[in-house]
């Protein structure tokens, strides 16, 4: 029950008043209601179905002056005042129900918005640790289920209010005899509790295989190549055929359990009103109209708690996953990046950290696992020289990337500092480094949008003419120009209908068009061709002495301009120095990579 107390806090703090102004108003409904039920009695005795007295039900004495009116008039009386009664009700019952829907709407995009903005606070860690299916799972289909249960929840703090209004009023009729109904109502609802219990571990099970569903069929789409080339469909399909069968059950467990709850409330309601009815007529001694109400009361009533009971069942079901949404919050909160504060946007407006000298790394030690006794970066220390081109060679695994996240503020030493023009760079400035620079990996992002939108995406003041600069510094002007519609072109999912040199093209002059004052490439020109990778190269070149580029590579051709090159192997920096000097240097690392100086892969 905590998380659905996190989440009413939540639905409390989002509507404010206007939550408790809809729950007065269902109470005047009730009221309403209520006294439209009591009009009955003054009507059949009207007409004369049933030889009742006002007298005999407390507080309508007042009515009694309409048994001495003429048939008619008393009769066209009660009824008007009935019509107004309803119309009023019902009135009332329209516009909450509008406010309600306005509520439950706002509260799913509150929480919605919510749990992205913390997602988005959360440092690089954590969405390495994460799969990213469970977070989109938690943004769709958990966020479903939560909203759901929010509003089941106000539908039962609403059904809650009108079914103690229509006791009260009972228990104003006939107190003995509602204390007694009461206590056979309490007596099943105990006796139910293992259905709500039985809801709450079929509602795990539907959260887990939620997961499991949007995990495979994204994973199996990201390789859906491979499983066509390997011809895997056949494993695939059967992956999907196991889970839907898991599915079903789950399913028809759920179902199980509620008819079962409902078929128990069926018979015990059944039993109630027999041993009600007799109890009623030989130990109460109810009179006639007295009775009848109080049937009426209850046949309204007992319905609201059957849906009490259904509603405890799906709020039940639905707590695992206030719970999973509830924890991710909880956790994106306790891995917020250092230097975010909770209720800031998003730096946008943040200037660019200026940077006169170098950024550094000074003594590093860093491993992705805390358990693990070998570290990733092993007493790290390297400097970038500012408006330098500087390059970072090592073999795979080396720990090349691993360095430009330390830069970025990606990720934390656990020991040594990061540094800028010799300064150590505070949680608070990394939003700002990471303003003044542009990184490019391997493997870039692109948007199922058009060229235009994408470039946009990075700098949406930028102007036509800025594009097509940024497009020839990249090499991307003749194959955006040869397509058919040109920059409007829209380009697919990641961008799967360019090739993989077109892409990283793109990717670059998206990259310069946001003007940074540092250029990070990780291996960002690797699927281009010598060709247009020597146009890069040139473009650089005329770069060079503007800006601070770092660049990854395993090409010699691409490194073979930098001014100084830091050599990196098993985690730390074993060389640093001028590419010439390097590369004579007998015997060095740098020397191996290069092989026999040939502008070979290294
Ligand atoms: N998220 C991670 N969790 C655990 N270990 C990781 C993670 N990322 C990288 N590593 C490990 O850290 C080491 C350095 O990886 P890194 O990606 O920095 O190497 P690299 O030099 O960039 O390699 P490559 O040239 O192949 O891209 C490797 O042993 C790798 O397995």
């Amino acid at each position: 029950m905590k998380q659905l107390f996190y989440f009413a806090g939540q639905l409390h703090r989002y509507s404010g008043k206007i939550l408790y102004f809809n729950l007065i108003g269902m109470l005047f409904i009730g009221l309403l209601d209520g006294a439209a039920v009591l009009l009955l009695l003054p009507l059949i005795s009207v007409i004369g179905i049933i030889p009742a007295s006002t007298a005999s039900i407390p507080g309508t004495g007042f009515l009694s002056f309409l048994q001495e009116m003429p048939l008619s008039q008393s009769l066209a009386m009660i009824l008007c005042f009935y019509v107004a009664l309803v119309a009023a009700q019902s009135l009332l019952q329209r516009n909450l129900s509008l406010r309600e829907v306005r509520i439950h709407t706002g509260f799913i995009n509150h929480v919605r918005l919510e749990t992205y903005r913390l997602l988005l606070q959360a440092n690089w860690t954590f969405f390495v640790r994460k799969r990213k299916s469970d977070l989109i799972n938690a943004l769709t289909g958990e966020l479903g289920r939560v909203t759901n249960g929010a509003f089941l929840f106000l539908q039962m703090i609403a059904s809650i209010t009108f079914t103690l209004i229509q006791i009260g009023l009972a228990l104003w009729l006939s107190w003995p005899l509602t204390l007694f109904i009461l206590g056979c109502g309490l007596l099943i609802g105990w006796l139910s509790r293992r259905y709500i219990r039985k809801s709450k571990q079929l509602g795990a099970v539907t959260v887990e295989l939620a997961q499991s569903y949007l995990a495979g069929i994204t994973d199996h789409f990201n390789g859906m190549k491979e499983i066509k080339s390997n011809s895997l469909e056949g494993s695939r399909y059967r992956w999907l055929q196991d889970w839907s069968v898991k599915i079903e059950r789950e399913r028809y467990e759920y179902s199980k359990v509620r008819n079962n709850s409902q078929l128990f409330y069926k018979w015990a309601s059944a039993l109630l009103i027999a041993v009600f009815i007799f109890a009623a007529v030989t130990l109460f001694d109810t009179q006639g109209g007295q009775m009848l109400l109080i049937t009426l009361l209850f046949a309204r009533l007992w319905p609201r708690f059957t849906g009490i009971q259904s509603n405890l069942e799906q709020l039940a079901s639905s707590i695992p996953a206030f719970r999973a949404l509830m924890e991710l919050q909880l956790e994106c909160k306790a891995e917020r990046e250092r230097g975010v504060r909770g209720e800031e946007t998003f730096g946008e407006k943040l200037l660019p950290l200026p940077m006169n000298e170098a950024l550094e790394l000074k003594e590093i030690f860093f491993r992705y696992d805390r358990n693990s006794p070998d570290y990733t970066l092993h007493d790290v220390s390297l400097r970038i020289p500012v408006n330098g081109m500087t390059a970072i060679v090592g073999k795979s695994g080396a720990g090349k990337s691993t360095i430009v996240d330390m830069l970025l503020g990606l990720i934390e030493p656990e020991r040594g500092v990061v540094a800028v023009d010799g300064k150590l760079l505070q949680p608070e400035q990394v939003t700002r480094l990471r303003r003044s620079i542009s990184y490019v990996p391997q493997d870039s992002f692109l948007y199922h949008a058009s060229i235009r939108d994408n470039l946009l995406s990075i700098d949406p003041d930028a102007t036509e003419e800025q594009m097509w600069e940024a497009m020839e510094f990249s090499s991307a002007i003749e194959f955006v120009r040869g397509l058919p519609q040109g920059l409007d072109t829209v380009i697919g999912d990641r961008g799967v209908l360019l090739s993989g040199g077109e892409r990283q093209r793109l990717v670059l002059a998206r990259a310069i068009l946001r003007g940074p004052s540092i250029l990070i490439l990780d291996e960002a020109t690797s699927a281009l061709d010598s060709l247009n990778e020597s146009k890069i190269q040139s473009a650089l070149e005329r770069l060079r002495g503007k800006l601070t580029i770092i660049v990854i590579a395993h090409r010699y051709t691409t490194i073979q301009n930098a001014d100084h090159v830091i050599v990196v192997d098993d985690g730390r920096v074993v060389q640093a120095g001028e590419f010439k000097t390097l590369a004579e240097e007998q015997g060095g690392m740098f020397r191996s990579l290069l092989g026999s100086k040939q502008p070979v892969a290294m």
